[in-house]
């Protein structure tokens, strides 16, 4: 048997037989407690290779780190070792010998004589050994990517089958726990680690078998179910029939938190949408969104998020993303990520919901909705689309408001130095009119009443929990609740809308005073009733931080505002928009900012050519803050007001009605899977 080819190319599986023929091992293989499975285990295997007429020795070590490899020839003193990290490992399998090949693809098992189907054949039920499979992904840098490797041991010290067996059985439960202790929130049986860690709970697969290329079903089968298998992860799959599927189940499923321990979207990024906008809409949104890693398998054809993803793990995206992100989702770790609530309103509508990606006015928004038309040509529809536009620069006449980020001390001395030294000669910007917002003109629309809760920002009391029942239907009627609402809907509109609709039949508990108590509308007045109503919705969802859509943005509060016209406006939070368009390279999963980049009109052709090719490598972003026309702006929140009627809105790739619209970014609001849970 050849030794470890490390060099073998990314996808190329690594397949070894270990035979442990002879004795075992030192020191002597500790039984069964659990207990003493965390001790290294280790036991000496001989490989005969009969190629180079000399048999290898290796020991075999299991620990915390993982398997360690060492191995020395007969012949001569060349000892050679690996660790295979227990981060790599994604599962194992014991019992006796594969009669099929553990994966399709894969060469089958060599035993010392080189030729297993020759064993297989020869000496079916006479073998008394066990066999453990140890299936990893072994990460490697330059370039980056994964080596999909097996390594098969052969247990045989005893003639005994379930000796045998018992002992690799050990194995296998070892390499299960000391996976467990290196994850941080959900076990590689899907399970979150409680206090026990011992739930066993599942992971939700929600499929679009229609998204991409609409071979949803068939990758899922082929990619995903094997790794799957492999890393004895136990799921639900629940394959989407039609639009709002997925939001839907997640929204109404009463024991989401209970049976499952994450949600894995095999889909595009408008899957993860729908997950994510159904989980808001829970009562236990707060707990669910702490509790509930959510995962992405690309399967569509932007897949923004899983690029954004595997970038902040320092993981390979391709040659085989699906394969990737798997990877990924069964890794057992999660990390914060922020969530942006977008309220908009066109004529008379008002909507709030939750966005993970980019909202955008003008020519990427554009280009992404208008080149849908040629979406038979795949990504070719994007290029196409944007010479087209290039050739006709459109502008979009409107306002811009932003709260931009208090800079961390750090960035302003960094920032003062670099001001020291340009300040021989200050510039002054000639295009972007930013004028602090006293200075403009009073909103265009009228201003409803002031809200009366929820005035403070404090996270704390923004994003508490609920209590555990709230999922309890209420004996109140729910139409007077309704009716109430439905009086004022001007005031109450600010802080629920859409799903969280002023005719909502919901009823839930709220808490005053640190006492859980039940709503009982029908004996308060009018205005009591609204003032209950505000306050309970204000629990029931994460609301807004800044004033309404409806509301001036307040002066004091560090709000910048720039008139006039734009070629564009695209608002991002993750670092790609689709897996080749590496938008906002600064932006960290959990950052807490918004990058803002804003295009004003009198740009030339050239240089939005130049923009929009090397947005895939990130370079599109003028350096510093001096060009008259693109800049990007980190801020918290921000606000567009389009002076016309018609046009483009995108949140997330999808189009909404078109509006003023307003996001706000939540930090950390929701968790998704990574390898590195950073
Ligand atoms: N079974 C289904 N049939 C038709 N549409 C569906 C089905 N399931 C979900 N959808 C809808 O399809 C839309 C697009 O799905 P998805 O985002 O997963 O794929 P995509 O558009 O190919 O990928 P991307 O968003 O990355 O470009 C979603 O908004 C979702 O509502």
């Amino acid at each position: 048997m050849t030794a470890t080819t490390e060099a073998v190319a990314a996808t190329t599986p690594v397949q070894e037989q270990l035979d442990g023929k002879s004795m075992p091992s030192l020191p002597s293989t500790p039984t069964s407690a659990s207990s003493e499975t965390s001790q290294a285990l280790s036991e000496i295997f001989f490989v005969e290779s009969s190629r180079r007429k000399h048999s290898i020795k290796i020991q075999v070590k299991l620990c915390p780190e993982g398997v360690y490899l060492r191995r020395e020839t007969d012949q001569d003193d060349h000892i050679n070792e690996q660790l295979i990290r227990i981060d790599d490992i994604i599962g194992s399998r014991f019992g006796p010998r594969l009669k099929k090949r553990p994966r399709g693809g894969l060469n089958s098992c060599k035993n010392p004589s080189g030729d297993a189907t020759q064993e297989q054949e020869q000496q079916p039920d006479r073998d008394n050994s066990a066999y453990l499979y140890i299936y990893a992904y072994l990460k490697k840098e330059k370039p980056l990517r994964r080596v999909q490797t097996l390594r098969i041991l052969r247990f045989r010290s005893s003639n005994d089958y379930a000796e045998n067996l018992q002992t690799a059985e050990l194995w296998h439960r070892t390499i299960r726990e000391h996976k467990q202790r290196n994850s941080t929130t959900i076990d590689t049986n899907g399970s979150v680690l409680g206090a026990g860690g011992s739930s066993v709970k599942h992971l939700l697969i929600l499929l679009n078998p229609k998204s991409g290329s609409g071979k949803g079903r068939e990758l899922f089968q082929k990619q995903v179910a094997p790794l799957l298998t492999e890393a004895e992860v136990q799921y639900d799959l629940q394959i989407t029939t039609h639009p709002h599927y997925a939001k839907e189940f997640v929204r109404t499923r009463k024991d989401l938190l209970e049976r499952y321990s994450g949600i894995v979207v095999a889909s595009g990024d408008g899957l993860f949408y729908e997950v994510l906008n159904g989980l808001m809409e829970r009562m236990d949104w707060r707990r669910a969104c702490r509790n509930l890693p959510l995962g992405i398998i690309p399967c569509g054809s932007g897949n923004g998020l899983a690029k954004s993803v595997a970038h902040h793990c320092n993981e390979p995206y391709e040659p085989k993303p699906i394969l990737h992100a798997t990877l990924t989702c069964i890794a057992g770790r999660s990390t914060p990520m922020d969530v942006v609530r977008v309220e908009l309103s066109s004529r008379d509508k008002h909507y709030v919901m939750y966005s993970f990606l980019s909202v955008g006015w003008g020519l990427i928004a554009d280009i992404d909705i208008e080149s849908e038309r040629l979406r038979s040509i795949g990504a070719q529809r994007f290029t196409l689309w944007a010479i087209k536009r290039l050739i006709s620069l459109r502008s979009y006449k409107g306002k811009v408001f932003y709260l931009p980020c208090p800079k961390e001390e750090k960035e302003e001395e960094e920032q003062q130095e670099q001001q020291e030294t340009a300040a021989a000669a200050p510039q002054e910007k000639e295009t972007p009119r930013q004028l602090p917002v006293e200075e403009q003109a009073p909103p265009s629309r009228p201003v409803s009443l002031p809200l009366n809760v929820n005035g403070d920002v404090s996270e704390e009391s923004e994003f508490r929990d609920l209590p555990e029942d709230l999922n309890e239907e209420s004996e109140t009627d729910p139409d007077q609740f309704a009716d109430a609402l439905s009086m004022d809907r001007s005031i109450f509109r600010q802080h629920a809308d859409s799903w969280h609709s002023a005719m909502s039949r919901r009823t839930a508990y709220y808490s005053v005073g640190g006492q859980s108590i039940r709503s009982n509308r029908s004996r308060m007045s009018v205005s009591q009733r609204i003032e209950a109503a505000n306050a309970e919705f204000a629990e029931l969802v994460p609301s807004g931080t800044i004033p309404g859509l409806q509301l001036p943005l307040p002066a004091a509060d560090g709000w910048c505002c720039e008139e006039g016209e734009f070629v564009m406006v695209h608002a991002a939070y993750t670092t790609h928009l689709s897996s080749d368009c590496y938008f906002a390279p600064e932006s960290r999963l959990n950052d807490g900012i918004i990058y803002l980049v804003i295009i004003r009109s009198g740009v030339g052709r050239h240089q939005m050519l130049n923009f929009l090719l090397s947005m895939n490598t990130g370079t599109h972003l003028p350096p510093g803050d001096d060009d008259p026309f693109i800049r990007v702006v980190p801020v918290k929140a921000f606000r567009i007001e389009p002076s016309a009627s018609d046009g483009i809105l995108v949140v997330d790739g999808e189009r909404v009605d078109y509006g003023p619209i307003q996001a706000e970014v939540l930090p950390g609001l929701i968790n998704v899977m990574t390898t590195n849970g950073q």
